[in-house]
């Protein structure tokens, strides 16, 4: 693929866009018959690869998915590869119509008993309005059990492509999915992400679409400067609670991702803190500090009156800063200041952080890390298995799912820490977020399984050099 189209594949679109975007390339010359083509033959690419020989079943439905199985069948069997085509419903689109009429292998009608290796299930796509009805749900099911290699097209039939939200119960796991033209939310969304498999991308000429989401990619990162120092290339202030092991693994992942400098602000310096970690009890210095580039407040801060306090008087100092963990409990919009800022909650702070802002705890994920960033002037970062990154002009990132090994203690202070640190090197709330997200799951993925957060926060230093 052309380098110039890189970027472009990263963006994630809606049902609405989707279709603008094709309407965009029909105007500009390519008709649906040709756009289903491509479509249907880079997606028969990849099943080709993966059948290698074994016999494929296509499950084609009425729109124009099922038009796409009948160009991945007819591709299938030009390339010689045992392929049957099992006819759910018999096309109803133009394109879907004329893809029929070029097939030239097996037909059968909607026939459960069908036996191969893989299944290529092109019953919907992006058209889903409804639930599978009970026919086809079983129809369904019953081919997914008789095939060990399940690979869905676009996204997988009964899975609502704008929410990731599963319409049926019970839909078969799929193997592997090719999205078709651009992402769409599905793939990146909660639970629909989970029962995707592997993710490919089939590139058939979609131009940039103004406004879209985009896919969290590897960041680059820049060296330090020729004549860098500690302070030049960021000074982290990082204000300790309650209970300081939180800030102690937040500090562990700063002091690797990048800041030059990392500070605790703590009543007594924590016992098990890194020697390169510079640990004072003066809070008033540290935030009077002109080389201070960025804060982190939050995590192990308790949840009392004083911890409030002193978050407001933290975040009065109007630096770049992260707030995590129990500072997301206390944030007020009185203490915002207008300074970067980068808000870190799990699903239950969020619901904390609405109640705060008085907004909605309703809606798609993103559609709530949206409407807090528009509220509160900062970037969000609504963590979970399908994180996601919204920018208060309405920027959206998406995270591909995350490792489930990150569902321990402990994390998320990683994350803060390594946010932070990217903060203080350059200022920039949006950009600390994507970068601070994709490092720690690149970490999460070089330590591999069952590891501790203090192991995740020693990784970040391997992913920080795999983005220079
Ligand atoms: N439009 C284009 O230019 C292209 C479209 N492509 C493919 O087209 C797909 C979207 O096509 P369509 O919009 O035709 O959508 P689908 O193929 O998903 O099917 C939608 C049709 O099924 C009906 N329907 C929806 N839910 C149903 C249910 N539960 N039970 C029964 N019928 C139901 C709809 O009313 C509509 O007639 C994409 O996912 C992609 O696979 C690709 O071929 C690329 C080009
Ligand atoms: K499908």
């Amino acid at each position: 693929m052309p380098r110039s189209r890189d970027r472009l594949l990263t963006q994630v679109l809606n049902v609405a866009q989707m279709h603008a975007a094709e309407q965009a390339l029909i105007a500009a010359g390519t008709d649906v018959h040709q756009l289903m083509q491509r479509a249907g033959r880079g997606a028969g690419e990849w099943v080709r690869r993966i059948a290698a020989g074994r016999p494929v079943t296509v499950l084609c439905g009425p729109g124009n998915n099922g038009g796409d199985g009948w160009v991945i069948a007819e591709y299938l069997r030009e390339h010689g590869n045992p392929v049957t085509v099992v006819v759910a419903r018999e096309p109803g689109t133009g394109a879907a119509k004329t893809a029929r009429s070029l097939y030239r292998g097996a037909a059968v009608p909607g026939d459960a008993a069908v036996e191969g290796e893989v299944l290529v299930d092109c019953l919907f796509g992006s058209g889903l309005t409804r639930g599978l009805s009970d026919d086809l749900f079983e129809l369904l099911a019953c081919l997914a059990r008789r095939h060990p290699h399940r690979i869905a097209i676009d996204v997988p039939s009964g899975v609502e492509s704008d929410s990731g939200r599963p319409l049926n119960a019970g839909l078969p796991q799929s193997t592997l999915t090719i999205a078709l033209g651009a992402w769409k939310h599905a793939h990146f969304a909660m639970p629909a992400c989970a029962m995707m498999g592997v993710l490919r991308l089939v590139d058939i000429g979609v131009n940039e679409v103004p406004g879209a989401a985009r896919v969290l990619a590897r960041p680059s990162i820049s060296v330090p400067a020729a004549d860098a120092h500690k302070y030049r290339r960021g000074m982290l202030g990082i204000v300790a609670g309650a209970m300081p092991g939180a800030t102690i693994l937040a500090s562990t992942a700063a002091l690797r991702a990048g800041a030059g400098y990392v500070k605790l602000a703590a009543s007594a310096a924590p016992a098990n803190a890194p020697a390169e970690l510079v640990v004072t009890s003066d809070l008033s210095a540290m935030l009077a500090d002109d080389r201070l580039a960025a804060l982190l407040v939050g995590p192990g801060f308790g949840r009392g009156d004083e911890a409030a306090r002193i978050l407001a008087r933290s975040l009065h100092a109007a630096r770049p800063s992260v707030v995590d963990a129990d500072g997301l409990m206390l944030l007020r919009p009185a203490m915002l200041s207008g300074t970067p800022m980068v808000l870190t909650p799990h699903d239950g702070e969020m619901a904390a952080l609405e109640r705060a802002f008085d907004l909605p705890a309703s809606g798609l994920r993103r559609e709530r890390a949206l409407a807090l960033a528009a509220a509160s002037k900062a970037v969000v970062v609504l963590k979970g298995p399908d994180s996601v990154i919204a920018g208060p002009e309405g920027e959206l990132v998406v995270s591909p799912r995350a490792s489930s090994w990150l569902s321990v203690a402990g994390t998320g202070d990683v994350l803060a820490g390594t946010i932070a640190s990217r903060l203080a090197v350059h200022g920039d709330a949006m950009r600390a977020a994507e970068e601070g997200l994709w490092l720690h799951g690149e970490a999460a993925r070089i330590v591999g399984s069952a590891f501790t957060a203090g192991e995740l926060a020693c990784a970040v230093r391997a992913a920080v050099e795999e983005c220079l």
